[in-house]
């Protein structure tokens, strides 16, 4: 599904890459947690995914595609794969709920008849079936969220991005998008999620990856936020304790590490 090899960003300007050697696999249906301090890499993480950002070096496969070698022609195609959710919802406020989700199937091309059927649909699995006819000034955040997962699935994609997008929300809120976010997994897409709610990702149990500096420190399969150990890069022949301080057990204590 998702595949990177060796990939390194460095963005212009910058003498620290964003993203430092990342090797990782991604396969159909995981749910995947992707966390680390600000600055770490994760939204770059995503915006290769999305071919929003070239790697520097490496390559990256995304549903059987080498991105690297996609034609900007072909890039939009590409992304009709790919749902994309962001902390700040970006929805459009001058058009209704209806039409901001419907928007999306338009550019594509979508005929009319399919779209009357496919926007209430998929507004009643988020939950907002009433509210069709609102502006997004007239929703709560988490209603506002809520179209937003909506636009990023009602083309059915293979995979959905997902850029904290319980940043801006309550607790109980929160909880309600994880519950639309775990359900839209359960169908059989791929959820990569960025975020920095310790409480979500402790709750749920599901793949973390963790991101120091743009390097992977950590790859648990039903990992924490935070885990017990995390191993310290060293220069070779450095025989030293290679934990993080304050902290004990080994690094490979219970978690199931992927790699
Ligand atoms: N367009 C850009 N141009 C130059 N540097 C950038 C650009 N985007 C990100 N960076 C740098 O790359 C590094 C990683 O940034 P990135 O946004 O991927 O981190 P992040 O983990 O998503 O952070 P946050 O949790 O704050 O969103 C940072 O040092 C950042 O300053």
């Amino acid at each position: 599904m998702i595949r990177f090899d060796q990939v390194t960003k460095l963005y212009s300007g910058n003498t620290r890459p964003a993203l430092n050697s990342v090797t990782l696999e991604i396969q159909r249906g995981e749910f995947v947690f992707l966390v680390g301090a600000s600055g770490s890499g994760k939204s770059s993480f995503l915006r290769l995914i999305l071919k929003e950002e070239n790697p520097t070096k490496g390559e990256i496969h995304v549903l059987g595609q080498n991105v690297g070698r996609l034609s900007s022609r072909k890039v939009p195609y590409f992304r009709r794969n790919l749902g994309v959710v962001f902390q700040d919802f970006r929805l459009l406020p001058q058009k209704t709920v209806f039409d901001n989700v419907a928007f999306t199937l338009q550019v594509i091309g979508k005929s009319k008849g399919f779209i009357q059927e496919a926007v209430p649909d998929v507004l009643k699995m988020v939950g907002l079936a009433g509210k069709a006819s609102r502006f997004p000034h007239e929703l709560s955040g988490g209603e506002q969220q809520r179209v937003a997962i909506a636009r990023a699935i009602v083309n059915r994609p293979a995979l959905l991005l997902a850029d904290e997008p319980t940043g801006n929300l309550d607790p109980s809120t929160s909880a309600g998008i994880m519950a639309l976010l775990e359900r839209i997994s359960q169908s059989g897409t791929t959820v990569i999620m960025a975020t920095h709610d310790a409480g979500i990702v402790d709750q749920m149990k599901r793949r973390v990856i963790e991101l120091v500096s743009g390097q992977i420190v950590r790859d648990e399969r039903q990992g924490g936020y935070l885990t017990q150990t995390i191993p310290i890069q060293r220069p070779a022949g450095d025989v030293g304790d290679q934990r993080r301080p304050g902290t004990s057990g080994s690094a490979s204590s219970g978690s199931g590490g992927l790699s």
